[in-house]
């Protein structure tokens, strides 16, 4: 290091760090003054794009920009604490995106952290985020040890974003404007910018290796498919094309090899063969050999054309020795389009990544959570159903999360563990998740983020391993819209989103009216004709829901075993036989006589009167607004 120096500041900046930081903060000061000829009194303006040109820079990195609108305003809450602000660059360093609370966006400003700024080494120096592109690892330059002084006043922690060839495609930076920022401060934040570009490079990885065969590895077996594991994508030729960091890590370790064959000692088609031949592809995880020694765990998540491939041309192997394979629970239905969620929900389930599901009340939203659960996990796991809306707003907290003994007046003495804990190795299944109350959605989120319950009236947390599934019956962006429903949560319950199909748009209806009506009764019941025509015709507003219970309330009437018209309930029929006939205000007129009728018959009690006629109590308000029934 040269001779000019000035002595106290460099003495401060070792004092300060720790060894890696040391030499990190000296070779950046080191290529300032050397290569990038910099003075450490130099006083510049920040560089600052037009707005159209970082216009243009954020389309051209639309992807990244997208992946990490929410992702960069969720690390903004997490961090919790006053005076920082967080910011995404691109592989230059140049700022893209920030939040900031809006009292310190000028003091931001002025020191030149806003969007469009430059903040290369090169252009200013050591600096957390330049610093962090160089090095290509997490990072905190803490106040005199930038090589400028003007940005003394700045205490800066980024973590590096790759992309899957390895190379720094973003930095997520954190920075403060604060004089009293200790070091020491810096740690927990820097561990929460790791995880959240760890987070961003997986979204990424997936979103642009989407059409390769993505190997999961990890050296314990119940990690893999988890967002813990390291992640390869491989070409047809098998070699390896893409890996995460921590992949990287693997394959150093295995020789640094760039061929599937030099990793496991079997080309790619043995390997996906091997995964194939068990489930077809959609096993758990299964031992690998590591050339040159040791085991991970890994999966494969694969393109439906080549799984397709696989699972074709290792049926006959299959055949000839039948393996005891674990049978996958298939769903009885035969609407495609319901096959289809049912198939890709598995494979998202298995791979750990949360599904929203969206669809009309009774459409089978817990129905097919349930098969998707037991098509991945088992039935031996267990499935907590946890329906939102039907929880009273002060118990909802209670039953979600537990409590500790004698956390208040009437708990229980020994405590009580919670529904998220009975889900534990299992699925979490929340139902009308939009009800949910804010208070209770962010505990739910910290849960999520962190993998720790917290009873109420305790400080200790436990660990917790579920896979999540959530439905809504109502649209959530909305909600967000409206300040009813948190926009960081929604953004981690949406991993995937899957609309079941009303009931009306079925294909297989006839096949579930036989299906059901085989379920509901040991005797044999059938329709007659008649019949078949009229439920076919109906549009089903309380979909599977309503039928069984028009199957049920039907078959105690059929005699001989076939249902006829008049079988079926008054309701029913108004809404059904008078449509074809009457003109459209007399029939919402019957209609509205047959809807207070019922609500008188229970007192006008909601939940009640929808369970009487087999649908939601959301379908039965928007049933009454239409119709012009106020609530008594
Ligand atoms: N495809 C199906 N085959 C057989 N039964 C089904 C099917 N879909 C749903 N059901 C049955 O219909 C009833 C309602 O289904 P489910 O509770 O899954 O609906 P949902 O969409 O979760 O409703 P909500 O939004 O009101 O909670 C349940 O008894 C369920 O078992």
């Amino acid at each position: 290091m040269s001779g000019n120096l000035p002595g106290g500041r460099i003495e401060a900046a070792l004092q300060l760090s720790g060894g890696a930081q040391n030499r990190a903060v000296l070779e950046s000061w080191q290529r300032c003054e050397e290569r990038f000829g910099l003075a450490h009194d130099t006083l510049r303006r920040p560089e600052v794009m037009p707005e159209s040109q970082t216009r243009q820079l954020r389309d051209r990195n639309g992807r990244l920009y997208h992946h990490a609108h929410d992702l960069v305003r969720t690390l903004y809450r997490k961090i919790d604490a006053s005076g920082y602000a967080v910011f995404l660059t691109d592989n230059s360093g140049v700022i893209l995106d920030s939040v900031a609370a809006h009292s310190l966006l000028p003091s931001f400003r002025t020191n030149g952290l806003l969007p469009g700024a430059v903040w290369s080494e090169e252009r200013e120096g050591t600096n957390g985020i330049g610093t962090c592109i160089v090095e290509g690892r997490p990072i905190t330059i803490h106040k005199d040890e930038h090589f400028l002084s003007q940005h003394s006043v700045l205490t800066c922690t980024a973590a590096p974003v790759f992309d899957p060839d390895g190379k720094v495609c973003s930095v997520l930076d954190v920075s403060a404007v604060r004089d009293d920022i200790k070091r020491t401060d810096c740690l927990r934040v820097r561990g929460m910018v790791a995880d959240y570009a760890d987070a961003l490079e997986r979204i990424l990885f997936f979103d642009e290796r989407a059409g390769d065969v993505i190997l999961h590895l990890h050296p314990e077996a119940r990690h893999v498919g988890s967002t813990r594991d390291a992640m390869i994508s491989i070409a047809p030729d098998g070699k390896i094309n893409g890996a995460t960091s921590t992949a990287r890590r693997i394959l150093a370790a295995a020789n640094n090899s760039t061929d599937i064959a030099d990793m496991f000692e079997m080309d790619v088609d043995a390997l996906l063969s091997k995964f194939t031949a068990q489930d077809g592809g959609n096993s758990s995880a299964m031992a690998l050999n590591i050339a040159g020694g040791g085991v991970l765990f890994g999966s494969v998540t694969m393109p439906e054309r080549m799984r397709r491939h696989y699972v074709g041309r290792s049926t006959p192997i299959a055949s000839r020795t039948p393996a005891p394979a674990r049978k996958i629970a298939q769903i009885a239905d035969r609407d495609p389009a319901l096959r289809r969620i049912y198939d890709i929900g598995t494979r998202l389930h298995a791979r750990d990544i949360n599904i929203l599901m969206s669809g009309e009340t009774g459409s089978g939203k817990e129905y097919l959570a349930r098969h998707i659960h037991e098509a991945t996990l088992g039935k031996s796991r267990n499935f907590v159903a946890i329906n939102c809306a039907a929880l009273p707003e002060g118990l909802i907290e209670n039953e979600l999360f537990g409590h500790a003994g004698g956390a208040f007046t009437g708990a229980a003495r020994d405590g009580f563990g919670g529904r998220i804990r009975e889900a534990n190795g299992g699925t979490l299944f929340l139902d009308e998740i939009g009800d949910m109350p804010l208070a209770a959605q962010g505990r739910l989120l910290r849960v999520l983020e962190s993998r720790k319950v917290e009873p109420l009236g305790s400080t200790k947390s436990v660990p917790v391993d579920f896979r999540l599934i959530c439905a809504s019956n109502v649209d959530l962006g909305q909600a967000v819209a409206d300040g009813k429903f948190r926009e960081d949560l929604l953004y981690r319950i949406k991993g995937a989103r899957l609309a079941v199909p009303p009931l009306r748009e079925r294909s297989d209806i006839v096949d579930v009216i036989g299906r059901l009506l085989a379920a509901l009764s040991n005797d044999y019941v059938e329709c007659s004709d008649e019949v078949i025509r009229l439920l076919t015709r109906h549009q089903w507003p309380g979909n599977v829901r309503e039928l069984i219970n028009v199957l049920q309330y039907a078959s105690v009437f059929a005699e001989n075993g076939v249902i006829e018209g008049d079988h079926l309930p008054d309701d029913f029929r108004i809404e059904t036989i008078k449509p074809a006939t009457s003109a459209r205000d007399a029939i919402e007129r019957a209609e509205e006589g047959a809807l207070r009728q019922l609500l008188d018959d229970h007192h006008w009690h909601i939940s009640n009167t929808a369970k009487a006629l087999g649908i939601g109590r959301n379908t039965l308000y928007r049933r009454m607004a239409r119709l012009g029934i106020e609530r008594r």
